[in-house]
């Protein structure tokens, strides 16, 4: 059994996949507490793996974001096993900070301030900015690297930090812009 907060269908908001249609299985609970957290993920309901790929098989699209909360405290081979057989991509949303199956198809890693990485493979890289230092994250091992403004809400710094620092892409979180979930 895995706690689930939500399952839904949308669009991909963010980062080297924006604008994809995906489902989004949403875990319950995470590791740190971000101050910026525009996530409410502690409530969930325990399912089984049968149960999540139902639900998840009602939607169209090939692509299934793993998120949460930090989905990495949840997930096995066997979830993402199931999910390939279903004839799924397999993405997921993470914070680096715990181990994942290798066999997910792509890894989006949003490290966080003081967090020590677990994982050493990325697809791409999603920082949140708040005018911190991002030198460090440069030499993560990414093919891909996004600066994304916090909540909305300093996308001038965040352009002018892009600018500065041409290795990185500006990441809107795009299905707030435009009010979808
Ligand atoms: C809610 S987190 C869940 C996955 C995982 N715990 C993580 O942090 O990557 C999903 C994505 O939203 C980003 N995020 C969270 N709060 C944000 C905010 N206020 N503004 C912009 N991005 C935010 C995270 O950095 C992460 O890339
Ligand atoms: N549309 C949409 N795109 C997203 N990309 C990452 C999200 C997340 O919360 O992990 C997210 C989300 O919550 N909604
Ligand atoms: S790691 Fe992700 S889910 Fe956890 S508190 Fe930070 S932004 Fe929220
Ligand atoms: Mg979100």
């Amino acid at each position: 059994m895995r706690k689930i907060n939500e399952i839904f269908y949308s669009l991909q908001g963010e980062g080297y996949h924006t604008g994809t249609p995906a489902i989004f299985v949403r875990f319950s609970g995470c590791n740190l507490k971000c101050d910026f957290c525009d996530t409410q993920h502690e409530e969930g309901t325990m399912m089984t793996d049968e149960e999540i790929i139902t639900e998840v098989k009602k939607y169209p699209a090939v692509t299934v974001v793993l998120t949460g909360g930090e989905p990495s405290l949840w997930i096995d081979d066997q979830l993402i096993d199931l999910l390939h057989q279903a004839g799924k991509y397999v993405t997921i949303e993470t914070n680096g900070t715990h181990p994942l199956p290798a066999s997910i198809d792509w890894v989006t890693c949003s490290p966080k301030q003081g967090a020590k990485l677990a994982i050493d493979r990325m697809d791409e890289v999603k920082v949140v900015y708040e005018g911190q230092d991002i030198s460090i994250f440069e030499l993560l091992p990414a093919e891909h690297f996004f600066l994304q403004p916090c909540s909305c809400n300093n996308t001038a710094l965040t352009v002018d930090c892009v600018m500065r620092h041409p290795k990185w892409r500006l990441s809107l979180q795009t299905h707030k812009l435009i009010d979808i979930r």
